[in-house]
């Protein structure tokens, strides 16, 4: 099953709702967080060879709706990544529980674990996903000094064709990142669900230090 939107508004794409889809007895939500270039797409594919989690990417499903024929919300993604901005949260919302719907189905059962990787990056994100979709159990969070992210995004942008890897882009996603995204990171510190992880050992090392501290805090 594709995660593709119906075309419709963006509002509309989100309906309102009593509760969310998921309950958290049955599915795990780990929010995967960290400046652009932190190294949270590489931390999760580690998670996912020795965890079993199911990894979805918001910026990849934004990406790949992007692309998709015919979508409404092509032009409207393309333009906001390229800003470094957030896409209306209707969009990523629906693109993220049509996935977790489909990976569910996919291996016929109820029950899972997700990392949601780089989502939520606003407060209205947060609230909503957990309202109409799942809470979430516990928020990873990578930290990593600009600096060092810039030279990864530099690096990566050399091949990942990506339109946001560029020095004016970088810029204005490490403006978003402070702004917008680390109230949320705040937000659930304040719960006592986040892990922070320094992301500046190799990738090897962080990803002892996550498996350890992630199973100790679901296990908890
Ligand atoms: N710990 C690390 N040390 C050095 N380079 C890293 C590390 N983690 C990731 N990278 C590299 O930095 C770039 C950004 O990593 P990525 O996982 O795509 O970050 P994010 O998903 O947070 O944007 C990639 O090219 C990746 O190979
Ligand atoms: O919930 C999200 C996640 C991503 N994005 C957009 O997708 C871009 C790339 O995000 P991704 O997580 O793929 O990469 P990162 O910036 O962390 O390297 C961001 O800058 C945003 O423009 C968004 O709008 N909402």
């Amino acid at each position: 099953m594709s995660p593709a939107i119906e075309n419709q508004a963006p509002a509309a794409a989100l309906p309102a709702r009593d509760a969310p889809v998921f309950s958290p007895a049955d599915v795990t939500v780990v929010f995967v967080l960290g400046g652009p270039g932190a190294g949270k797409g590489t931390q999760c594919a580690r998670l996912v060879a020795e965890q079993g989690f199911h990894h979805l990417s918001a910026g990849d499903l934004l990406r790949e709706e992007q692309d998709r024929p015919g979508s409404q919300f092509g032009q409207l993604i393309k333009d906001y990544i390229k800003d470094g901005l957030i896409v209306p949260m209707e969009v990523t919302i629906k693109l993220l529980e049509n996935a977790m719907t489909a990976a569910l189905k996919e291996k016929g059962t109820t029950k899972g674990r997700f990392l949601i990787d780089g989502f939520p990056r606003k407060m209205d994100q947060a609230h909503k996903f957990e309202e109409a979709v799942c809470p979430a159990k516990v928020v990873l969070f990578f930290d990593c000094p600009e600096k060092v992210m810039e030279e990864r995004l530099l690096e990566r942008g050399k091949t990942s064709g990506r339109t946001d890897d560029n020095a004016e882009s970088i810029r204005k996603r490490f403006r978003t990142f402070i702004e917008t995204s680390m109230p949320v990171v705040n937000f659930y510190e304040g719960q006592g669900k986040v892990i922070k992880v320094d992301a500046t050992p190799s990738p090897a090392d962080v990803s002892v230090t996550t498996s350890k501290l992630l199973t100790e805090k679901l296990s908890s």
